[in-house]
């Protein structure tokens, strides 16, 4: 960088107007290179207005033959409109490339270009601001000094609300330049949290990018600590799909899964301030949701049905329903006119048996079968001189004894009632888990006292993806143009396959980091999991800065990561703030008490306030805050001004964060979970969503993996 960000809030920088890289005196706001940008943010907000305003006015009467038509019409419109809106907040362009030579610029030669959210013309079409996934936008990620792409400068904007205040460059291909971290960007980092995820579009770094902005057709998985940017890259990576290949996308469609709805709460506000507003968020459960999901599961029978070998007993179950005709009575006789067509059991059991054989679902095999039936009774008509049409074969495929036949040899098959049985009848189980699942593990899935029916039926979420998995076999489930899946680590290999189905022609992004696996089945390796997905040849790619946890924070939780997850290497974290950690350890009785104290001190600061503690704990505590006279939320409810403390159940804290996090009795977080692994994960989660710091208030010993004489007292 040759200078660091000018700024009018930070008394040591000038006031704004001020060249970032001429003298440093103060100048007026209305002088300048700044003034010169201001008045290219005021040109091109005039432009959006007018951009809008246009697409306001198109009038679509005569525009449509039909009513379809025009409806479809009046909502791309209406999307257009919503997606020019010009967000009062959110800054237009971030960024400005000047290129040693013009190139091509959204169909516009030139040699600067302004990078923004959007794109943005002029009255007779020439770019005001260049969308930021445009491919001339890329050297604003990726040019460096040793790799300039021709950009001989590259200027970043600051933004105080909607109002430019300051600039940063940068002259690639000036030699004496040196190097230097981005102010701006340290600026954008340490913004106070509050509300909402935010974009980073301004910001995404180059090895951020090149995942961003990854092809549509393979999959990528992306492995990173906690806060190394996950999130924010699937979400970006989305949006710029959805911008390079628009038409095939809206086609299909895009989807983003995420572990509960708290987290897609938090999240749900990123793509629109992108401009995108069409992309579907769920969680796995919602996927699946075939059947009401009243019942858990022991973590053993939740594990045996995650398992892939499932898939194995369900389709041999649903199968074994298939009869293969045997004898000689069971052939089929068709009657047209006066002659009778006698198709026989051989004939009808080498096409059952080649329709088993084939790769197909069961449903598409069970509408194939009338009609091969039909099909050796057209070829015996056509032996005897007849010229039977395909209205004929089709009449025969329909008439009563192929029908009857049909089912009796293929019978229809009610998914839900088919988990059902597997789940309720030891013998059925058992004779499709042969050589699958050991006794003990059948023991395990089997209900312990079988429901009366579906409906009766305490479905766990296991169950669902179950039912989701035969609905599958017996009718391909739709496929989306990509899917990206967050939180990936957590999900079972029969979840994997779930997500999989959904994007079984299309690609995914899969997010997730080894070390916060805290679900029984949760993924040892990404190999396993991307197979499960059916993208086993997917590239996983690592992230491996942090941009969320100060550096001591994250040093203080990466003492679990031997214990956790042995093969990954810590996190390194651009932040370093002093004074980060605070470890208190106080008297039992007063515990309540001084939790809320830590958070009243936090909430002293800017930004949002996350008190996380183990789940069995939250009512305790919300008793202590109540006392103390601290208003909470829970994940999920936006924080603002007038409330940012929220009340965080350690099993929900994943994907989120918080300016300051109060993290109370790291032990319970610990015990709160069925083993020792993956409780210390649980609390490798907690430890990790602070932006600017943790207070860890305990009153029982630290587990020992996190203990050492070292921490930091406060
Ligand atoms: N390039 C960047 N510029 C500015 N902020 C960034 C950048 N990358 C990530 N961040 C910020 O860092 C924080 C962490 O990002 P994110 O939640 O995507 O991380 P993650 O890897 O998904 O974390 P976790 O594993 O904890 O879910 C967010 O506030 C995000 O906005």
């Amino acid at each position: 960088m040759s200078a660091p960000a000018r700024s009018s809030d930070d008394p040591a920088r000038p006031a704004p107007g001020a060249p970032a890289d001429g003298p440093t005196a103060l100048a007026p706001p209305d002088s300048g290179p700044l003034a010169a940008e201001r008045a290219h943010l005021a040109a091109s907000r005039a432009a959006l207005r007018a951009m809008r305003a246009d697409a306001e006015a198109l009038d679509l009467s005569d525009a449509a033959a039909n009513w379809v038509t025009a409806e479809t019409l009046r909502a791309d419109v209406r999307r257009r409109i919503a997606s020019l809106a010009d967000l009062s907040g959110t800054p237009l362009f971030f960024g400005r490339l000047d290129f040693a030579r013009p190139v091509d610029g959204d169909g516009e030669y030139g040699t600067r270009f302004y990078i923004g959210r959007r794109h943005v013309h002029d009255a007779g079409g020439d770019p005001m601001v260049i969308d930021w996934r445009a491919p001339v936008s890329q050297p604003f990620y990726r040019a460096s000094k040793k790799d300039p792409l021709g950009v001989v400068l590259r200027r970043r904007f600051g933004y105080d609300g909607g109002e430019l205040t300051a600039y940063e460059d940068e002259r690639l291909s000036d030699p004496g330049e040196e190097e230097r971290v981005s102010a701006l960007l340290r600026r954008e980092i340490e913004r106070p949290r509050v509300g909402p995820m935010r974009d980073i579009v301004a910001t995404i770094q180059p090895e951020q990018d090149e995942i961003v902005r990854a092809g549509l057709a393979g999959t990528v998985c992306v492995q990173g600590a906690p806060g190394t940017g996950k999130t924010a890259v699937g979400l970006h990576r989305v949006a710029y799909l959805l911008y390079a290949h628009r038409e095939r996308l809206a086609r299909s469609g895009t989807l983003v899964v995420g572990p509960n709805r708290s987290f897609l709460r938090y999240i749900e506000q990123v793509l629109p301030a992108l401009g995108e507003l069409e992309v579907k968020q769920a969680t796995v459960g919602e996927l699946v949701a075939h059947v009401e999901v009243r019942g858990t599961d022991s973590p053993a029978a939740a594990t045996v049905k995650g398992d892939a070998r499932m898939a194995r007993v369900l389709r041999r179950a649903l199968r074994s329903g298939v009869r293969v005709p045997e004898g000689p009575e069971e052939g089929v006789t068709v009657v047209r006119g006066s002659r009778r067509w006698r198709i026989p059991a051989h004939e009808i059991a080498e096409t059952v048996r080649e329709l088993l054989a084939r790769d197909i679902r069961y449903g598409a095999a069970r509408e194939a079968l009338p009609q091969r039936i039909a099909h050796a009774v057209l070829v015996r008509m056509e032996r005897s001189g007849e010229a039977p049409d395909d209205r004929v074969q089709a009449a025969v495929a329909r008439s009563a004894p192929v029908k009857a036949a049909v089912k009796e040899i293929w019978p229809q098959v009610d998914p839900v009632k088919l988990v059902l049985r597997l789940l309720s009848d030891a013998a059925f189980l058992a004779e499709h888990a042969e050589g699958l699942l050991t006794p003990e593990e059948q023991r395990a899935v089997l209900w312990e006292r079988p429901p009366r029916g579906v409906k009766s039926a305490r479905w766990s979420a296991a169950d669902a993806v179950l039912i989701d998995e035969a609905r599958d076999l017996v009718e391909r489930t739709g496929s989306l143009g990509h899917v990206v899946l967050d939180e990936a680590q957590d999900l079972s290999p029969m979840q994997y396959r779930a997500v999989g189905r959904r994007c079984g022609t299309g690609s995914a992004t899969v997010l997730g980091d080894l070390a916060q696996g805290t679900t029984p089945w949760a993924a040892r390796s990404w190999e396993a999991a991307l197979s499960h997905l059916g993208k086993p040849d997917a590239v996983v790619e690592e992230l491996t800065t942090g941009f969320r946890v100060p550096r001591e924070v994250i040093d203080y939780a990466s003492r679990l990561l031997p214990a956790i997850a042995p093969g990954l290497s810590p996190a390194g974290s651009v932040r370093e703030a002093a004074g980060s950690l605070r470890v208190r350890r106080v008297p039992g009785a007063g515990l309540g008490g001084e939790v809320a104290a830590a958070c009243r001190e936090a909430l002293g600061r800017e930004g949002s306030t996350g008190l996380i503690a183990a789940d069995e704990r939250v009512p305790v505590l919300a008793g202590a805050l109540g006392a103390a006279g601290l208003d909470w939320l829970a994940p999920g409810e936006e924080t603002s001004a007038r409330c940012r403390l929220t009340l965080v159940p350690a099993s929900l804290a994943k994907g989120l964060e918080y300016d300051w996090v109060v993290l109370e009795e790291p032990a319970a977080v610990v015990a709160g979970e069925p083993d020792r692994r993956t409780g210390l994960r649980r609390l490798y989660v907690a430890l990790t969503r602070a932006v600017s710091g943790l207070t860890v208030v305990h009153a029982e010993s630290l587990p020992a993996e996190l203990d050492s004489p070292s921490a930091s007292r406060g």
